[in-house]
């Protein structure tokens, strides 16, 4: 049995409308072997590879299983991180939204306390939280676990690892031994038995066994680099795959704040996300990664376990990871419910004998790949405008621009002349008109010339666009430009004052996304 129809799970139809609306059509094969054993009330460790459904098919069982009618709290799900509280909260939340009368609440620490508690008092059957904050709310009596029916351990190998184990045993011991106890991860090292037998009872093992630990669908690379070339070797990464979202991992929080602040004055939207921040910024940053507003993440494990993502296209190891079950997770924030996705993996020195051991924990192969070079960053880039082209013709109504191009070959230009024309307008390769201005130090440094653009953030065009645009019209690499950013409605970017002239010749008969920019220095003289 591999997959079966979410009907055949004897699932209420609630239930299965909402599954539905989620575009689900058939069960994973964790979720076709797992839901059956919870729903029936066995205990259950389940393992299987990452983003292939875990979160319901623990989702699906509770949502059954409670009672609409009984205010107290009836199931716990603890999960490692805040923001996967959140998350799992949010898929429990969808699946469970043509039930009526049952409440959830994700509690986690790092929110104001007293608004969980009010919450709390309104009586929830549902709580997905995180173990520091379970406990604390166990301490001030504002939770009561005497009512548990079932408990669930999303990543519990984590939760073990990150010391939460007392914790942990604090909590199951504090609920009726009749409960029924989950555990789900992609990973389960042996240590998890131990835990497993002193709080189940005669669990179901279920495991989705493949010959690899990781997802076949995401194609894994590594890099032997020095590390002062990581960053030029990842803004290349960047630029050649132009990937919708990417999430660079770091091994300590002062690398992500360094490589956010790098990246960011290179012009990529890109933000960080580590336990050192406010709650309310981690909140902000991951709403942001989640709608696109940023593309880049730069993280800590913080957000290795769990996280799913939609559009996470690449994943970044920029430091090789400390433990082979991190590497497992990290590159499965891409790839995920049967997408494909790409995995780097930057080396340096004597860590090649650590991705040595990743693969054999994982049991694949994790290929050689040449640093890409300027060239091929060219040649990608053009490879993507190909595919943008092709997807033009396929998709989109040209009967318009055929009108004109018929005009055209009337006169006797071919096809070629025709599409070599048109190619080189996108290109943006040409201009004119001489611009003679003297410029002045505008720029936030010396020798530095500060030049405005009549494009808002609000027109969706992102910095990278315009840096990228710069770069590739005028051949300076990404170095020479300096800081962009928006100020009042302008968008500007700074380049050194020697290549100015250039940069604005061109880039005022460039276009991005298809508008027309109108480029002017700050403060010119004619
Ligand atoms: N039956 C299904 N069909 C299609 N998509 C599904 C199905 N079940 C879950 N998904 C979707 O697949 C994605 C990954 O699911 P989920 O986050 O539960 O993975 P996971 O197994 O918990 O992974 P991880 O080990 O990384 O935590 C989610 O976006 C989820 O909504
Ligand atoms: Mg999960």
């Amino acid at each position: 049995m591999e997959t079966v129809r979410f009907e055949e799970l004897n699932i209420s139809e609630e239930l299965n409308r909402a599954i539905r609306d989620m575009g689900f059509e058939e069960t994973t094969p964790i979720q076709a072997q797992a839901i059956p054993h919870i729903l029936e009330g066995k205990d259950v460790i389940g393992q299987a590879q990452t983003g292939t459904g875990k979160t319901a098919s623990f989702g699906i069982p509770i949502l059954e299983m409670v009672d609409p009618q009984d205010q107290n709290l009836q199931a716990l799900v603890l999960c490692p991180t805040r923001e996967l509280a959140i998350q799992v909260a949010e898929e429990i939340r969808k699946l469970g939204k043509y039930l009526q009368g049952i409440k959830l609440l994700p509690i986690y620490g790092g929110q104001p306390i007293e608004r969980q508690i009010r919450s709390l008092k309104k009586g929830v059957q549902i709580i997905i939280g995180t173990p520091g904050r379970v406990m604390d709310h166990m301490r001030r009596k504002t939770l009561k676990l005497d009512k548990v029916k079932m408990v669930v351990l999303d990543e519990a190998d984590e939760m073990l690892n990150m010391g939460f184990r007392e914790d942990i045993e604090t909590i199951l011991k504090d609920m009726p031994k009749t409960r029924q106890t989950v555990l789900f991860s992609a990973t389960m090292p042996k240590e998890i038995l131990e835990i497993a037998k002193a709080h189940q009872n005669n669990p179901e093992i279920v495991k989705v066994v493949h010959k690899e630990l990781t997802v076949p669908s995401i194609e894994q690379y590594y890099f032997e680099v020095k590390e002062k070339n990581k960053f030029e070797i990842l803004t290349r990464l960047i630029d050649m795959y132009n990937p919708k979202l990417a999430l660079i991992f770091c091994n300590t929080k002062k690398k992500v704040d360094e490589l956010v602040s790098d990246l960011q004055g290179r012009g990529y939207f890109a933000d960080g996300l580590h336990g050192d921040m406010k709650q309310s910024l981690r909140d902000r940053v991951m709403n942001s990664f989640r709608n696109g507003n940023i593309e880049i993440l730069i993280a800590t494990d913080v957000a290795a376990r769990g996280i799913d993502v939609d559009d996470v296209e690449i994943v970044i190891n920029y430091d090789v990871p400390q433990d082979e079950e991190y590497y497992v997770h990290r590159i499965g924030r891409t790839g995920r419910a049967g997408r494909s996705g790409k995995a780097f993996t930057f080396v340096v020195g004597k860590e090649i004998y650590k991705l040595k051991d990743i693969q054999r924990y994982t049991k694949t192969k994790i290929l050689h790949q040449q640093v890409p070079s300027l060239n091929d960053v060219e040649e990608a880039k053009m490879e993507i405008l190909i595919e943008n082209i092709k997807n033009i013709i396929e998709n989109e109504d040209l009967s318009k621009q055929i009108k004109i191009a018929e005009r055209l070959l009337e006169e006797d230009y071919t096809a070629i002349d025709l599409a070599a024309a048109l190619l080189k307008m996108t290109m943006r390769k040409e201009t004119e008109e001489e611009i003679d201005f003297d410029f002045e130090d505008t720029g936030s440094e010396p020798g530095m010339v500060r030049l405005f653009m009549n494009i808002g953030r609000k027109q969706n065009v992102r910095a990278r666009d315009i840096v990228g645009a710069i770069a590739g019209e005028t051949g300076l690499s990404g170095k020479l430009i300096g800081t962009i950013d928006v100020y009042d409605k302008y968008t500007f970017v700074e380049v050194p004052k020697e290549y100015a002239k250039d940069v604005l010749k061109i880039m005022n008969n460039a276009q991005i996304k298809g508008k027309p920019i109108n480029v002017e220095p700050a403060n010119k003289k004619r």
